[in-house]
Parts: C-alpha cells; structure tokens; sequence
C-alpha cells in the first residue's frame, strides 16, 4: 500500500512567476523560490505584500503561467494535488462548522476514521471536546475543530494563511510545536504566512520577505540573522527583523494616499468647491 513517503519530496519551486488580477492589476512580480523538502518557511509582508496571491497560486486554486511553479515536482493547476492542503479565508468561513453538528461527525466526514490515531493526537492537541456541538461553540473552538478537519489527512505541502488568529497562546504553541514535529517525522514541507510571531522564534528553517508582489529576500533564517546583531528582550531575534523589514518596506512604499502631494491635490481642487474656495485672510 502507498504511503505518504512514497511521493515525490515535496520540495515548491518557483520560478520567474509574474501574475496579473482579472482587472489587469499586478499581482506577483518575477517570484523567484526554491523551497527544500521538509522545510517549514515563514512568509513575511505586510498587508497586501502578495502573500495570499502566492498561496493560492502553488495550491493550484489559481491557474499560473506555464512552468512557473512546480510542488514535488508537477504543476499544481494542471495536477491537481493529491497531498497539498492550503488552509485560508475560504477554507475558514466554510459554513458547516456553524451548524449543529457533533465533533466526532464532522471529524469523521474528512476520514478521521481512516487516520484514528491522527484524529487522537489532533484532538488531544487542539484541547478538542468531542462533545462540542458547533452552532454553539466560541470562535477559537471552533477554529480549533476545524484545524483538527484541515490537518487530519497526511498532507506533503502544507499552506497555510493566517489561521491561527483565534486560538490562545497554548492552543497555537501546541499546533505549531505539532507541525514542527511532523516536518521532522515524514516528507512534509510548510510554508506559513503569518503577522503573529508568538511563538516562532525557533520554529521557521527558511523566510520569504515580500513586498508589493516581490519577494525581496528569501533563503534559510541564519542567513537573516546577521541583520539583527543585537535584539532587545520584548521582541525575539525573529521579531526584530519583522519589524526591520516592514519599517524599510513602508518607507520604500510611502504613505497610501499620497500624503506628501496632499497640498497639490487640494490646490488642484480650487474653484471646484470645498475647501479650495475658502479665502486667506
Ligand atoms: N482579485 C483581486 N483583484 C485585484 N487585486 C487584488 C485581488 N486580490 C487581491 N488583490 C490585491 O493584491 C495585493 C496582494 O493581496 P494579497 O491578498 O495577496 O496580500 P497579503 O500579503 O496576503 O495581505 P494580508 O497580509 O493583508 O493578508 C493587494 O494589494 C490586494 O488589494
């Protein structure tokens, strides 16, 4: 019988992808990756960086250009990946988890049964009371239940964005210190887009810094650390070069609405009303 470690290694190359939205606007500009089999990577950007463009893109929900990415391998559009599991918004607001219906039902709907001792471990790290019922759960129960549904299956490539938001500090160093070990145990490989770093510091092998659809850097975390020579003890090494890149970032991009045009453009309005047609005196 197959198993998971048959597969191909999961490695997820990119390469020279460049993506544009339906209405035309730039999403990913020349990403270039070359993420190793069994890596766990962060993904850092500020909002609208490209994160969730990129995810979708090697999850193969959305169709890239021809040749540009390849997960253990094939092309994730053309493929369609057995073994890659993307956990996001959509995957979040699935309306089944707000009905009334047991954990063990639901659990059991995605094959826990095929995986009982998947299922034991998720349920046990994930705090999960199994006689829950989810219309009348709290926000990060239920977050957790439905953690418990997207990991059961073994996956090879797992993307995941930002899903963690909802669950207290426990819950969350539990799932990732459960993800790092998988990693460690079988051919598996995580990409984690992420703004929360509790928890982090010693958890990612490699980085990905995106910008404005660019990936500015990427490679294995050491090789970032010499950016940081000195950090203070309210922020982790790893919190410190957050911070570094998203303060760099924002001055490369400057403010949203332009404020440093801000006097031209209401002096472009006088004569049309507003303020424009108000006198000095
Ligand atoms: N369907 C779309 N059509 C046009 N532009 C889009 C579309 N979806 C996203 N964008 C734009 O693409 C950019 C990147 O969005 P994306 O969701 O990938 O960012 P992100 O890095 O995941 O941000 P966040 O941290 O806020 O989740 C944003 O400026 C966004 O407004």
């Amino acid at each position: 019988m197959a198993s998971p470690n048959d597969s191909p290694k999961p490695s997820i190359e990119v390469q020279n992808l460049s993506y544009k939205f339906q209405d035309g606007s730039a999403g990913l500009d020349h990403v270039q990756l070359d993420l190793p089999p069994g890596s766990r990577t962060l993904l850092i950007g500020a909002n609208g960086a490209g994160k969730t463009t990129l995810l979708r893109l090697v999850s193969g929900k959305r169709l890239a250009p021809n040749n540009t990415i390849a997960v253990g391998g094939k092309d994730p559009f053309k493929e369609g990946l057995e073994g890659v599991t993307y956990l996001g918004v959509e995957w979040v607001l699935n309306s089944i988890v707000r009905t009334d219906i047991d954990v063990p039902t639901l659990l059991a709907s995605v094959g826990g049964n095929a995986y009982p001792e998947r299922r034991d471990e998720l349920v046990d790290i994930l705090d999960i009371d199994l006689s829950w019922r989810m219309h009348a759960v709290s926000d990060g129960e239920r977050r957790r239940v439905q953690l418990a549904m997207g990991l059961l299956r073994p996956w090879q490539v797992l993307l995941l964005d930002e899903i963690t938001v909802d669950l207290d500090l426990l819950s969350r160093s539990n799932f990732l210190a459960f993800l790092k070990r998988e990693t460690e145990t079988r051919a598996c490989t995580i990409v984690y887009a992420t703004h929360i770093l509790d928890n982090l510091a010693q958890w990612p092998t490699h980085l990905v810094h995106m910008h404005l659809g660019k990936v500015k850097a990427w490679g294995p975390v050491e090789t970032f650390y010499n950016q940081i020579p000195q950090w203070t003890s309210e922020n982790s090494r790893l919190g410190e070069l957050v911070l570094k890149w998203l303060k760099e970032d924002l001055d490369a991009r400057g403010p949203r609405n332009g404020r440093s045009n801000q006097g031209k453009t209401y002096q472009s309005l006088e004569g049309l009303g507003g303020y424009g047609l108000e006198k000095r005196s």
